[in-house]
């Protein structure tokens, strides 16, 4: 586990009266929050530099990050307070599990990757441990611990998204699309939405469970990064 943040949210408000909950929890990630969101791997993708070895690589461990991911939600889906909550959170699940995984089948076969690897390929050690993370947050943890991994997840994406958007889009649609799914609107809401119900739930926590749900935000930063330093590390 990442180690306790050295500001509580509370000191951190002294500092910077207007910081969000949300806003503590990158600044509790330290060097890691721009190694995930500027990492040469998320840069390749936009200028369409990435290897295809790399890019098979990358997809095939995240179809099983994102299936860990879907139960995820499934969890905070549960867990969820309100009704509100219940619908944004399941709304992705649904996106997740069709429109994304549609894009991951259609890699899959453009890059000639059969359905019996990447149906069975087992984890990696980095996958291993974000599948550990993810689903004990969420699934024996509080819905504020579950919130701050999916909040992280989605939060560097759109980040990295957002920036290569802005560049003319890479010839193979598995690149283009990626940014794409990571930039366009809905992805922009449901991230904002995800900020805002975490500095909510976030805000209203004792100090000691607030270290908790950083140090969960810090733990799944540092997996980002180690993620893709996983797969850019071979190209
Ligand atoms: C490892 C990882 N982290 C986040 C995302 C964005 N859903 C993803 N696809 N893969």
């Amino acid at each position: 586990m990442a180690l306790a943040p050295t500001l509580t949210f509370q000191d951190h408000r002294l500092q910077t009266p207007s910081a969000r909950f949300s806003d503590w929890l990158v600044s509790c990630t330290g060097s890691s929050w721009a190694a995930a969101t500027e990492h040469a791997f998320t840069r390749a993708i936009g200028d369409d530099a990435m290897p295809d070895a790399a890019y098979v690589r990358y997809l095939i461990e995240d179809y099983t990050f994102i299936t860990d991911l879907a139960s995820t939600i499934g969890y905070l889906v549960a867990k969820a307070p309100t009704m509100r909550s219940k619908s944004r959170l399941s709304a992705f699940l649904a996106l997740l599990t069709s429109e994304e995984n549609n894009y991951f089948e259609r890699s899959f076969a453009a890059l000639d990757v059969p359905e019996t690897v990447y149906r069975a390929a087992a984890q990696g050690p980095v996958t291993r441990e974000f599948s550990r993370l993810l689903l004990e947050s969420s699934g024996k943890g509080t819905y504020a611990e579950g919130l701050a991994c999916l909040l992280c997840a989605e939060w560097v994406y759109l980040t990295w998204g957002l920036r290569e958007a802005k560049k003319p889009r890479p010839k193979a649609f598995y690149l283009a699309e990626w940014i794409d799914l990571h930039a366009v609107q809905g992805f922009q809401d449901f991230v904002n939405w995800l900020r805002e119900e975490m500095d909510e739930v976030g805000s209203s926590l004792t100090e000691a469970q607030q270290q908790q749900v950083a140090q969960h935000f810090q733990e799944m930063c540092r997996l980002e990064v180690s993620f893709f330093d996983a797969v850019w590390a071979a190209s």
